[in-house]
């Protein structure tokens, strides 16, 4: 695969590098001196006519990341949703880029057909939908956003933690039905209450801080040590968190070893009248199992963000074609239901399109993988417009012994100014920046390095 991403222009065998003359609006170099030092202006490097870089959007990813690549120059196609499987493959087979959120499952049988693919960007927190190993075997780098919905999420809970402690749904839909229902009964203050959280990463943390404002003792329930947040405490094990908290609320990643991890037994174990909360993954809780706790009233009230399918697009219906059990889900009392809303605000959103776009335009423009899920994070200071017949090589290849030998062979008969490499697994990658090179220099490079069997992908940028 990957003919069309071995990148390399075809310009008059033996003319001098043309270089663009516009900076690039997302990277620059450090200053190469304090004060006064004039600051060498960043080169764009070309790995193609930008104008050919064909981008999909999909899943409605915000304004500020289509602006960051529009004005690029690369065309960019933009849709509200998600697309259906054999959509997908179709669009994915022309593409060089391709933008997403939660619903679009890249999986092999999709990226098999994605022969121009060079990267993916994710514009959220989570990339379970991409198969990241498949993707980093055929050189496509995956990028998301780590932490820019994280405060989102924690608001969401907090506020889903009250609603539920005072039966906020039920008293809304009573009222816009037309009944007043003033109760107390069974409606408490969260202050004094104990919240379990499980996974105390970036959301985890964040919320165990906000509960502890509103007077909420936290305790945690982790893989790995944490350091606990102000008062919050860290507990051995799954079963001792759900034996002792009030409201449970789940911020794991989708993982095989995180499926069902709630379920009859776990929800067994937890106090009588307590609360459910799960803003992770749709595949973390065994639903019809929460759906029965929640009838026999050993479980309160639960919050749901995420479902094991969700509809691809606004408007679509939530009934039992995607899930069997939806209708009774919907009957409960006591369950705020929400359409996986929980990084859904307008600074998450802005935030995401920003971080996702501009790591896209650094791989496109110059192959920098920092903050890449699936490949080894590679950096080099960028070229300036001062170095005119200069050239990047990437070579991502297997991770196996003697290739850099072999690479060097090749680079050899040229200045390599400077060099790096780095590996993840078994993927390697390797970026250097050789001085002094015509445009058949970099044909021959180009060649030498596709030859070789340790190949995943070569791209030569100037
Ligand atoms: N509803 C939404 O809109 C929304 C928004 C953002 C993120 N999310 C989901 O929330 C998840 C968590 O996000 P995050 O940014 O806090 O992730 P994170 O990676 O910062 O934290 C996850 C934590 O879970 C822990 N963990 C992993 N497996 C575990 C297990 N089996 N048991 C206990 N702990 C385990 C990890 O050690 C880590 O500390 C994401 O993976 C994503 O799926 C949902
Ligand atoms: O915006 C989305 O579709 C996903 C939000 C959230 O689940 C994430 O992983 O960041």
């Amino acid at each position: 695969m990957a003919q069309a991403r071995n990148i390399l222009t075809s310009l008059p065998q033996d003319a001098h590098l043309s270089v663009s003359t516009s900076p690039t609006t997302t990277f620059h170099s450090p200053p190469s001196s304090f004060g006064g030092a004039r600051r060498p202006v960043p080169k764009q490097l070309k790995p193609f006519n930008t104008q050919d870089i064909k981008i999909l959007l999909l899943e409605n990813v915000n304004q500020s990341g289509k602006d960051i690549l529009t004005k690029q120059g690369y065309q960019v196609e933009a849709l509200k949703s998600s697309l259906p499987e054999d959509q997908l493959i179709e669009k994915i087979r022309d593409v060089h880029v391709i933008g997403i959120r939660s619903k679009t499952k890249l999986n092999q049988k999709v990226l098999s057909e994605a022969k121009n693919l060079l990267v993916i960007g994710c514009f959220c927190i989570g990339t379970n939908q991409v198969d990241l190993e498949y993707a980093a075997q055929h050189g496509i780098a995956v990028f998301n956003s780590p932490f820019a919905n994280s405060r989102s999420v924690a608001e969401l809970v907090i506020a889903e933690i009250i609603t539920l402690a005072r039966q906020l749904g039920d008293r809304s839909n009573e009222m816009h039905k037309g009944t007043w229902n003033k109760v107390s009964h069974k409606c408490w203050e969260i202050r004094g209450k104990t919240l379990g959280i499980i996974g105390y990463g970036h959301i985890g943390s964040q919320l165990s801080v906000l509960a502890e404002a509103m007077g909420m003792s936290v305790i945690y329930y982790d893989v790995v040590s944490l350091m606990a947040l102000g008062t919050s405490r860290q507990v051995p094990t799954l079963d001792s968190l759900l034996r002792e908290a009030d409201f449970v609320t789940l911020h794991v990643p989708e993982l095989p070893e995180t499926k069902n991890m709630i379920s009859a037994a776990q929800l067994a174990q937890m106090k009588d009248g307590s609360y459910l909360i799960n803003a992770s993954r749709g595949t973390v809780v065994d639903i019809p199992a929460l759906i029965n706790a929640m009838r026999s009233g050993k479980i309160a009230g639960a919050a749901l963000d995420v479902y094991p399918a969700e509809p691809r697009a606004n408007g679509d219906y939530f009934n039992n074609s995607l899930n069997s059990w939806e209708e009774e889900l919907r009957s409960l009392n006591n369950i705020i239901l929400t359409p996986h809303i929980g990084g859904s605000t307008e600074e998450a959103q802005r935030a995401i399109g920003i971080e996702v776009g501009d790591a896209l335009v650094r791989y496109i423009n110059q192959g920098i993988t920092l903050g890449s899920v699936n490949m080894p994070e590679i950096n080099l200071r960028s070229l300036t417009l001062e170095e005119p017949d200069y050239a990047r090589i990437i070579y991502v290849h297997q991770n196996v012994p003697g290739v850099l030998r072999k690479v060097n062979e090749i680079l050899g008969n040229h200045n390599v100014d400077k060099q790096i490499s780095d590996s993840r697994g078994n993927l390697a990658y390797l970026m250097a920046d050789v001085s002094d090179v015509r445009t058949s220099d970099l044909k021959e490079i180009y060649d030498s390095l596709e030859a070789l069997s340790s190949r995943v992908l070569t791209r030569v940028l100037y």
